[in-house]
């Protein structure tokens, strides 16, 4: 594992995974269309894009869809405050309201990991909380991480053994295609 880092270093030539999550509307649909405006940001270079999941809801209101979840890796210069705008300038163009907490959406975009040259960013900051808080122990997350990329480590740790211990694991199957 690299040396973490705190947030505030500079952060030019980071690599971050973002996951993304969609249960209103047409959630296929908006997964594609989220993974195209993300490659077509200026400020964003798509490296890679995970299959996709169709996940059973994790806590909020009882009888939500279940989701669409994905997640993808991008490079960027900007700094994590800045890459969260631009999470949630995404969000926004795709209708997202937040009404209740872990309640239905059209999309979500959270940061789950940033590393750049130094290390992983480590940041307490109810605002953005690096690596996020509650992405070791989702499946939602961690599966189609894992997918994407089978070596890939969390804060030092082998995805593929978080997922093993993820509570929602089993309410986690892969979809057919590609977003
Ligand atoms: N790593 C992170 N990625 C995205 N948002 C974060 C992160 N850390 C803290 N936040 C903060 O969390 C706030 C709530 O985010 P959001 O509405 O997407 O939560 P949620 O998706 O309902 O729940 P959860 O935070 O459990 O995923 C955001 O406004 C943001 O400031
Ligand atoms: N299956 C699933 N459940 C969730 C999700 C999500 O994306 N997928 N997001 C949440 C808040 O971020 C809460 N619960």
């Amino acid at each position: 594992m690299r040396d973490a880092v705190d947030a505030g270093t500079a952060t030019a030539g980071s690599e971050a995974v973002l996951a993304l999550g969609a249960n209103l509307g047409d959630p296929a649909a908006t997964l594609a269309a989220a993974v195209q405006t993300i490659a077509a940001d200026p400020d964003l270079t798509l490296l890679a894009t995970s299959p996709i999941a169709i996940t059973a809801p994790v806590g909020g209101p009882a009888g939500q869809p279940d989701y669409r979840n994905m997640v993808v890796r991008v490079a960027t210069d900007l700094s994590p405050d800045d890459l969260l705008d631009a999470c949630h300038r995404i969000e926004a163009a795709f209708g997202r309201e937040r009404l209740v907490r872990w309640g239905p959406r059209t999309l979500d975009v959270d940061i789950v990991s940033v590393v750049t040259a130094a290390g992983e960013v480590h940041r307490a900051d109810p605002d953005l909380t690096l690596p996020h808080a509650s992405a070791a122990g989702r499946a939602f997350v961690l599966a189609p991480w894992a997918w994407m990329e089978p070596g890939a480590r969390l804060d030092g740790v082998p995805v593929t053994e978080l997922l093993a211990a993820a509570e929602d694991r089993d309410g986690v199957r892969r979809a057919e295609g590609t977003a």
